[in-house]
């Protein structure tokens, strides 16, 4: 068996706009999804995620092309999780040319799905990496991040970008614009995560920014301007200006509502932790439901979090230099 794990992500800046061209700037966060890969005598595909649901659970089934599984549990907690594990062993079987290769693969998580923290990255990072070592072959990281990516792509529709992928194959913080993905000299950050316990669905956000910029000239230029803000993000980032990165965030945030992907519950906390006095506050990833992400050096901003309707649980975020983790 080959077990390898990958970060969680939170966005600095950018998030939506980089589908469409415009640079962004997520940081990897020291909270991982951890995936096993064992090579099975047949051709079937065993998935056992712990994470999805309260109990877990484990389905064998013979892919995709077979239809569905005959298990007794709901049916969109399976389609999500077959999506990115498939399209994960798919990469795998195209790497390593085994098309006819069954897994036992087992997932476990400390991030939360849906939630903006990029769960659907780090598990394709971390499953596609295992699965090619688990057949002998080690993956260089820029090739690891593209195949991620291209998982990525295709649950979520044909539209995706590097970021949260390359962001969690390789640590650290990153600038990824279209194809061209760098990682980034970042200052310590002081990183505050609200979660208030929700999902959002990455898939409809992004569809859903996709027809207001296909409406609007305003939304079209909207998008843009978050480009603006990134490369003035990357200046405030490059000078460890964490005040003005805090003012640039705030910007980011009103644009991505503006957008129609921020909440009730994500507003909550973002004024929270900007009346605690933190830098600024944004939400991160795809919106909707999930978490925001804060620039507070003190406790103010976990302590108003922490008695905030609509906030489910606050932690401080270390940046996690580490990327991909290669444990057995
Ligand atoms: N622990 C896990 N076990 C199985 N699948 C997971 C796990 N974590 C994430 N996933 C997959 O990733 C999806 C969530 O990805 P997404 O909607 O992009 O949100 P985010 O990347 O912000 O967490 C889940 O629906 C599931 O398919
Ligand atoms: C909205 C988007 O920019 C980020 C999505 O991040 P997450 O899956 O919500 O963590 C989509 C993408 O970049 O593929
Ligand atoms: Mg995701």
């Amino acid at each position: 068996m080959a077990v390898s794990s990958a970060p969680g992500k939170v966005y600095l800046f950018g998030e939506h706009a980089v589908v469409y061209g415009e640079p962004a700037v997520p940081c990897a966060i020291e909270v991982r999804a951890r995936v096993g890969v064992e090579q099975r005598a047949d051709s079937k595909l065993r998935i056992h995620a712990e994470d999805l649901s309260l109990d877990g659970f484990t389905v064998e089934y013979g892919g995709t092309a077979d239809g569905p599984p005959d298990v007794d549990v709901q049916e969109s907690l399976l389609t999500a999780a077959m999506g990115y594990v498939d399209g994960a062993i798919e990469q795998v079987r195209d790497v390593t040319g085994e098309d006819e290769v069954g897994f036992d693969v087992t997932i476990e998580s400390d991030i939360p799905l849906g939630a903006g923290l990029g769960s659907s990255a780090a598990v394709a990072v971390a499953a596609i990496d295992a699965g090619t070592r688990e057949l002998g072959t080690t993956l260089e990281t820029a090739e690891l991040a593209e195949r991620a990516y291209q998982t990525e792509y295709e649950v979520q529709g044909g539209q995706a970008s590097r970021a949260d992928t390359f962001c969690s194959a390789t640590g650290g913080a990153v600038r990824v614009e279209d194809a061209d993905c760098r990682s980034l000299e970042a200052p310590d950050l002081p990183i505050v995560v609200g979660f208030d316990g929700g999902a959002g669905d990455t898939g409809k956000l992004v569809a859903g920014v996709r027809d207001l910029r296909e409406e609007y000239e305003f939304a079209a230029d909207t998008v843009e301007s978050i480009g603006d803000i990134v490369r003035n993000g990357e200046e405030a980032l490059a000078a460890a200006d964490v005040e003005e990165l805090g003012r640039l965030m705030n910007f980011n945030h009103g644009l991505l509502s503006a957008l129609g992907v921020s909440s009730r519950s994500l507003d909550s906390m973002v004024w929270a932790a900007r009346n605690a006095g933190a830098h600024g506050a944004k939400l991160t990833g795809a919106g909707g439901g999930g978490c925001i992400v804060a620039l507070d050096p003190t406790d103010e901003t976990e302590t108003a979090l922490s008695y905030t309707p609509g906030c489910e649980d606050t932690f401080r975020a270390e940046l996690s230099e580490t990327g991909v983790e290669r444990l057995e």
